[in-house]
């Protein structure tokens, strides 16, 4: 493996080239926007580089929620990275993408994308894969391993593409990735990364939701780089799309993406009836986010004598499944006080914004979003039931900070999923196209899904394991940005929370506990909210709930279509995206929406505050960067009663409108909390 280490030349140099990147001028910006013909994902993208540096600082000065555990500026850069010696360790390791001798025009995605340097896992898996090995990756999640394969790999099919060595019966690569949702993210990656040489290589994404007419057609050319799941590739061979003999003679490299997941989602049989088809010479790479017999079944199944690259092996100083870059919390309390406890965190806001919550049914989704809603605060739902181009265009206008709540279940092991199964026992096909038609199997809300700057993720409810732990709190804290997680913890959830504490220490070999008590919300704070948030948890009664499920899919649907076409058009348009509308009409009475001050605790209001501060340090709300992120006009904040509500009490303004237009509440009398 050649590496160069950093030297000072080439940090020079990387410093100068950071400086080129400098914040524009406003007319600067609009000129650029006017020029730019970019996906929204890729402006989202950017965006989420140029928000991590103001982050790190943020986390310099204040700790990752803002909050009491304040460090001095010059001590902080230890208590972030864990010492001074990891610190200059991981310096020394530096290595830019200029120096793993990528392809030229690779390089210019990457410089358009502001990523200058690899990050460890890159700089490991890189040069092993451009050496032709097999290879098994182990790292956390957010730490770049797409970018990990997708890189070496454009690269040589680029090479073998300027030698005129392309075989062109069947796709060169496989990328196999466990759900549609991933299908698409990766599809963009490797599409943005070819931006300057979309004539040499060609990549295209199927998915079991398309026709076999829509996929004989993405397929016919052949394409280059073909990203599927298992399912669909196995389904394409079965009915001739694909014939097994142009794999043979096509395929050079196969990946398989989050390959801890594909077995959940029941792709072995597809995964076997692809081996056959694979020639010797295929190099294969399996990447994953934490270990499990299921990663040494697939590398049994379809490596050969691979080189395994563990957490220890790409840089960390010590093993880690969740990013050191992200402070874990719990709060203990009963269930059915878990919705007094949100409303806590969320109107209070002790919490830093952009928030995932995940719940593990989808009636929980819908009855904490319409309870949020009574309180002014809006939220959208991410699920199985929904149809795929709604839940592609909830992820992205959330990653466009179109809205801060989303609530999610987090993939086809809901309740709901469960449920299917279980009472459909006796009959398995009736069970089968049952689940099939309420929630679709290649479905997965979390896992590998890059969602762009998400602070903190809350487990209202715990997940079910804890691999399904590693992959909800990787969705923050991704690139080495700051974030935090918040787990509530009921009596009955005290096992699984003891299970994914025992998991934690063993593999950070710690004997003191890795998740804390959550430090900023006081009991007098909560016990303020009580009276209203079980009042207001009453009135949502389960036809409410059921309703609004309804209602939701029904505009989902509505909206799909006209999403589809629209986006195909309008990329950068977000209009449509207003995934977080009211789901009901009634109006916010006053006393719900405004916390009044003689409620707050001085302890709550001072952690609020520093919540506050270290959000307007962030610059989230400045409107530049919102307006890049595709906004239209101002900040939105004289609009939205959720960018008013302040736990120092409100100003009371006169009459304001609900944005959407839902209601129009300019003749609303001033009502005193
Ligand atoms: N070299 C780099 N420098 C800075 N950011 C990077 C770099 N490489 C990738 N990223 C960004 O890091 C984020 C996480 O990357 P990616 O999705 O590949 O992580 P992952 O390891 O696959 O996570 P998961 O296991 O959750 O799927 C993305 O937003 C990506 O654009």
């Amino acid at each position: 493996m050649a590496k160069q280490r950093g030297s000072r030349k080439h940090r020079k140099a990387t410093e100068q080239e950071e400086e080129d990147h400098h914040e524009p001028t406003v007319a600067e910006e609009e000129e650029a926007e006017a020029k730019e013909d970019e996906q929204l994902e890729a402006a989202a993208a950017r965006d989420a580089e140029g928000g991590a540096a103001a982050e790190d600082e943020v986390q310099l000065e204040s700790g990752a929620m803002g909050g009491e555990d304040k460090v001095e500026e010059e001590e902080a850069p230890e208590a972030a990275t864990g010492g001074d010696e990891e610190c200059k360790e991981e310096e020394e390791k530096e290595v830019s993408f200029d120096e793993l001798g990528l392809d030229e025009q690779l390089k210019r995605a990457l410089r358009k994308k502001g990523l200058i340097k690899a990050t460890p896992i890159q700089r490991e898996a890189i040069p092993l894969i451009l050496e032709g090995k097999d290879v098994v990756a182990k790292a956390k999640t957010g730490s770049g391993k797409t970018f990990a394969y997708l890189l070496p790999m454009l690269h040589e099919l680029l090479k073998l593409s300027s030698e005129g060595r392309i075989r062109k019966s069947a796709p060169n690569a496989f990328i196999l990735v466990p759900t549609r949702e991933l299908c698409q993210q990766v599809y963009n990656e490797a599409s943005s990364l070819l931006e300057f040489c979309t004539s040499k290589l060609k990549v295209v994404q199927v998915n079991a939701s398309m026709s076999d007419k829509d996929i004989t057609v993405a397929l016919s050319g052949p394409p280059n780089i073909l990203v599927t799941t298992p399912a669909c590739v196995a389904s394409c061979i079965s009915k001739g799309i694909i014939r097994g003999p142009s794999i043979k003679e096509s395929l050079s490299m196969m990946i398989l993406d989050e390959a801890d997941l594909l077995l959940s989602y029941r792709c072995e049989d597809d995964l076997k009836a692809l081996v056959p088809h694979i020639p010797r010479s295929c190099q294969s790479i399996l990447m994953s986010a934490t270990s499990s017999s299921d990663i040494e079944k697939l590398t049994k199944l379809l490596l050969h004598n691979p080189f395994v690259l563990t957490l220890t092996e790409v840089g960390y100083a010590k093993d880690e499944v969740i990013p050191r870059n992200v402070q874990q919390f719990l709060i203990s309390c009963d269930a059915k006080d878990k919705i007094l406890y949100i409303l806590a965190l969320l109107k209070l806001e002790l919490i830093q914004k952009k928030v995932l919550i995940f719940v593990n049914s989808i009636d929980s989704a819908f009855k904490l979003r319409l309870f949020l809603e009574k309180f002014g605060i809006r939220s959208s739902v991410l699920n199985a039931e929904l149809p795929q181009n709604s839940r592609l265009h909830i992820i992205q206008a959330f990653n466009a900070r179109l809205f801060d709540y989303l609530i999610a279940t987090d993939d086809n092991k809901s309740k709901e999923a469960k449920q299917a199964n279980k009472g459909n026992k006796k009959d398995s096909r009736v069970s089968r196209k049952q689940l099939q038609q309420t929630l679709d199997a290649e479905f997965g809300v979390v896992r590998g899904i890059d969602f762009k700057n998400v602070f903190t993720v809350v487990n209202y409810d715990m997940p079910p394991d804890t691999t399904g732990y590693v992959h909800r709190i990787g969705r923050t804290g991704r690139a080495n940005k700051t974030g935090a997680s918040i787990s509530l913890v009921s009596p009955e959830e005290n096992g699984i929370f003891q299970e994914i504490e025992n998991m934690l220490k063993d593999v950070e070999k710690k004997d003191t506990s890795c998740i804390s008590p959550f430090p900023l919300l006081t009991k007098n704070a909560v016990e303020s909210l009580r009276y209203r948030a079980q009042d207001v948890a009453r009135s949502v009664t389960t036809r409410d709930i059921k309703e609004a499920r309804r209602q939701d899919i029904k505009n989902e649907i509505l909206n799909s279509d006209k999403l589809k076409a629209h986006f195909e058009e309008n990329p950068r348009d977000l209009d449509l995206l207003k995934h977080d509308k009211l789901l009901s009409n009634k109006e916010i009475p006053a006393h719900l929406r405004d916390v009044p001050e003689y409620l707050i605790d001085p302890t709550t209001k001072e952690a609020s505050n520093a919540v506050k501060l270290s959000r307007a340090a962030m610059g989230i709300d400045n409107p530049r960067r919102r307006k890049r992120m595709g906004f239209k006009g101002g900040s939105g904040k004289s609009s939205d009663p959720l960018k008013t509500f302040s736990a120092e009490g409100r100003t009371r303004r006169r009459g304001w409108k609900e944005r959407d237009g839902e209601q129009d509440r300019r003749k609303r009398k001033k009502v005193e909390s």
